[in-house]
């Protein structure tokens, strides 16, 4: 197999690389020309970005090799989300890894702000002493209001807590539970947080609320605002001509709409405003968590598994073993179904155990149409892409609960065609079970390599199949059987040492009694 090749556009903390470079050739820039990424791309089966490179749909397209596509960090605003699923590209971030970071630095330029440090040290610097220019404010039970109470948003609400201020948050995606968890007030409406916030400080996606002078003049005389969430969530015209009134005391940004932001922008002329280069994440222990955690999950999507920081497809929420089992089950489930079941009669249906949750039914569906599309079309299909797929192919997936099993079972038929069902179950140590075969009942753990044969039911069939097999010199570890009734349409399943070449298949294939014969192998 040619060694998996890998480009890091730009510093990936040094773990992250050294856990790549073990198991793959790895290119690594501290800072790769944007204009070079173009021809670069296409020779890559994984492309690691942080802020300096967007992955936008030209890049992204016609690129065979391009399997996986990360962000080390946790924002993905600069890759075009919808093209990599279109073109079945896994798209891996590092959500929370640098969450801690993002939160002190918020304080960090929060505790700038109120207590000059900049124009102070700059004061200093200049030979001046004048203590009375820089007279500061306490952070000690001011009114901190949070939008986005998620992984940053949180560490935020944690820090302020030690600087006994009230905090409060707007973010509707959440339960009240969180807000309670957290001891934090929750606000319904952005409005009435606003009107509240003596400290504001935003950490939604670059999707979040746009704050513009409506949204800034509501807050109190005097408040002071943060930016370590995205450029362009607050309007930097608004800010810096509130920040020159005085309505607005201070602001802390980290991020800009255009970065680095052209010398004549608003907010680097207003008083009281701290900058910094985009510097939220940027700490040592951040860019070894982010690192590894980048590294982990595009090696994870390269090997086929799914990373729980796959960010354009629903990970179930499972512990990785058993997820791993369900991943296997799935592919050989798709595969099993459609080569046994090589004409489109309508509706798939895919029957799911009543013991699998039901968060876990979205993944579920698409795995299954990816398994099933991937063995007959030449275009890659994957859980990313197979919806869209399957769209275009007019394929339609009906779930539904199995009301008769109660264990971890999948099956997947022609909806009203029972004699199409393929049925496996998972089992408690994650073994695949194989249930039904062309809706003949079988019970045998599903192995690395298959052979299945239909056949019709008679004497003789079984003894020719073995003698077949044996003079290619396969080797059968196991062999089972099953058959609709006596006489009838019958199916065999053997589990072969070595995977079966084509001329044994012909052989078998030439067989009296003898139907289709199919080889399947994990590899
Ligand atoms: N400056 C930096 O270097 C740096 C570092 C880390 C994260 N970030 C950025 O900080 C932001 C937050 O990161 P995170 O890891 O906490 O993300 P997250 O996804 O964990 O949390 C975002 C929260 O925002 C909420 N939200 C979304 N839309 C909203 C809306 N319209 N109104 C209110 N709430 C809304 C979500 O419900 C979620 O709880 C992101 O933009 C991320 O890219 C920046
Ligand atoms: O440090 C970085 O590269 C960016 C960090 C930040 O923007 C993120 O999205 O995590």
């Amino acid at each position: 197999m040619t060694r998996r090749r890998i480009l890091v556009t730009e510093s990936l903390g040094p773990k992250g690389l050294e856990y790549l470079r073990e198991r793959a050739e790895v290119d690594a820039y501290d800072l790769l020309p944007p204009e070079q990424l173009p021809e670069l791309m296409g020779h890559y089966d994984a492309v690691i970005i942080r802020s300096a490179h967007r992955l936008t749909r030209e890049l992204l397209a016609n690129k065979p090799r391009l399997k996986v596509v990360a962000r080390a960090g946790a924002g993905v605003d600069n890759v075009d989300l919808e093209a990599a699923t279109e073109f079945g590209i896994a798209v891996i971030n590092a959500p929370g890894a640098n969450a801690i970071a993002a939160a002190e630095h918020t304080f960090a330029l929060m505790l700038a702000t109120m207590r000059n440090v900049p124009s102070g040290n700059d004061h200093v610097r200049q030979g001046g002493w004048d203590r009375a220019a820089f007279l500061g404010r306490e952070l000690y039970e001011k009114r901190l209001g949070i939008i986005g109470l998620g992984r940053v948003g949180r560490q935020v609400a944690r820090i302020a807590h030690g600087f006994r201020m009230p905090v409060a948050a707007f973010d509707p995606f959440l339960a009240t539970e969180i807000f309670r968890a957290h001891d934090v007030e929750e606000f319904t409406t952005l409005d009435d947080l606003l009107r509240w916030a003596e400290i504001l400080t935003i950490h939604t996606p670059k999707s979040g609320p746009k704050l513009g002078l409506r949204e800034l003049s509501l807050l109190p005389v005097g408040a002071v605002v943060m930016n370590v969430a995205r450029g362009g969530l607050i309007d930097e015209e608004a800010l810096a001509h509130l920040l020159e009134t005085g309505r607005i005391h201070a602001a802390g940004v980290d991020v800009f709409s255009h970065e680095p932001p052209q010398r004549e922008s608003p907010l680097l002329r207003a008083p009281h405003v701290v900058v910094t280069p985009h510097l939220g994440g940027s700490t040592h222990e951040a860019m070894v968590e982010v690192g590894l955690m980048t590294a982990r999950g595009v090696l994870q999507a390269l090997e086929n598994q799914t990373p729980s920081n796959l960010v354009n497809v629903p990970i179930p929420d499972l512990p990785d073993e058993d997820l791993k089992a369900l991943d296997r089950a799935m592919r050989i489930l798709g595969r099993v179904f459609s080569r046994l079941n090589p004409k489109v009669h309508g509706p798939l249906v895919l029957s799911v155990g009543s013991s699998l949750s039901s968060s876990v039914i979205p993944w579920l569906r698409q795995a299954a149409l990816a398994a099933f599309l991937d063995d007959r079309l030449d275009e890659r299909v994957n859980t990313i892409n197979a919806l869209l797929v399957a769209e275009q192919q007019g394929l339609t997936l009906l779930v539904e609960e199995s009301p008769l099993r109660t264990t971890a079972s999948i099956a997947l038929r022609w909806e009203g065609r029972p004699e199409s069902e393929v049925a496996f179950s998972i089992e408690p140590q994650g073994q695949v079970v194989l249930r039904t075969l062309a809706g003949i009942p079988m019970e045998m753990p599903w192995p690395e390599i298959a052979l299945v044969t239909r056949h019709h039911d008679a004497p003789g069939v079984v003894g020719r199949v073995g003698t077949v097999v044996g003079q290619y010199d396969v080797n059968i570890g196991q062999l089972h059987l099953g058959r609709r009734s006596a006489g009838d349409e019958a199916v065999m399943v053997l589990t072969l040492d070595a995977l079966p070449p084509e001329e044994l298949l012909s052989a078998l294939a030439a067989q009296p009694g003898i139907g289709s014969v199919y080889r399947f192998s994990d590899a």
